[in-house]
């Protein structure tokens, strides 16, 4: 298998606290691979770290062969990396539309006009708001301006998608539709990194699972295996999630 993305002894240091300590891994090209750990284990700094957002302190992230980790977060974007946020950022005095639309006007290949207009309809149709698009973003309920952020993450028509607990908060219903449109991306060979608490969407959708606990990677392997690891269960009861 073709290694996608290759993250090695990435660290980073907020003054004295190492909140990701020398993580290593690898990502396949098409895999949907979980981002696992207790509150506060780094999880989202990684992925920060992985979008340009935050730089590292030590280590290397290289996407398709090529070094993204010295790269600012747009010309991260650039290389196909794109994510949504564990508290969604939207335009909230735009409609539904034109929110994606912008996200459209944005990416490395921009699209204008009616172009936009049926690539927006497209993208809101494949994340289940189709018909929504007039409505105001602010409008929408939480749940919605989920599903409206990750047409905008998939306007950029991202290589490499990054999911912040995407599927909290959802109702066992939407968890399933949730499931089901992330299953649709991987088959579509988008590259996915899950970090998410919600177990049961783990075992759906990820081969294979990385786990973090205090900044260091702990596990790493089948998912199966990975919720068996004794490690990974005492991390999680530790933190009161099991
Ligand atoms: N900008 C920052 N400045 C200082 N400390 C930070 C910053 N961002 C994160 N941290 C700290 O780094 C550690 C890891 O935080 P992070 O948000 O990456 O964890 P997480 O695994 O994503 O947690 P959660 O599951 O709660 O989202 C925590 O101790 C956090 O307080």
């Amino acid at each position: 298998m073709n290694q996608f993305l290759e993250i090695k002894g990435l660290t980073k240091q907020f003054g004295g606290l190492t909140a990701v300590n020398d993580v290593s891994f690898s990502v396949d090209a098409g895999e949907v691979a979980a981002l696992l750990g207790p509150n506060g284990s780094g999880k989202t700094t990684l992925l920060n770290m992985i979008s340009g957002a935050l730089a590292p302190t030590r280590g290397t992230i290289a996407l398709g062969g090529e070094t993204i980790s010295s790269l600012p977060p747009h010309q991260i974007a650039r290389h196909g990396v794109a994510r949504t946020f564990q508290l969604v950022r939207i335009l909230p005095s735009l409609t539904v539309a034109e929110n994606v639309i912008a996200a459209l006007a944005f990416r490395p290949s921009p699209l204008w006009g009616s172009a936009a207009r049926d690539q927006a309809h497209a993208l809101l149709a494949q994340v289940g708001l189709a018909d929504r698009g007039g409505e105001h973003a602010d409008d929408l309920t939480y749940i919605d301006q989920k599903r409206m952020e990750l047409a905008r993450a998939l306007a950029a028509e991202p290589r490499l998608l990054l999911l912040d607990e995407w599927l909290s908060g959802l109702n066992p219903t939407e968890l399933r539709v949730g499931i089901d449109l992330i299953l649709s991306l991987r088959d579509r060979g988008m590259t996915i990194i899950l970090v998410e608490h919600i177990m049961e969407a783990v075992r759906a959708l990820c081969g294979r699972a990385v786990v973090m606990n205090v900044g260091t990677k702990i596990a790493e392997g089948p998912t199966a295996d990975v919720l068996a690891d004794p490690a990974v269960i005492a991390a999680y009861l530790g933190d009161g999630h099991a």
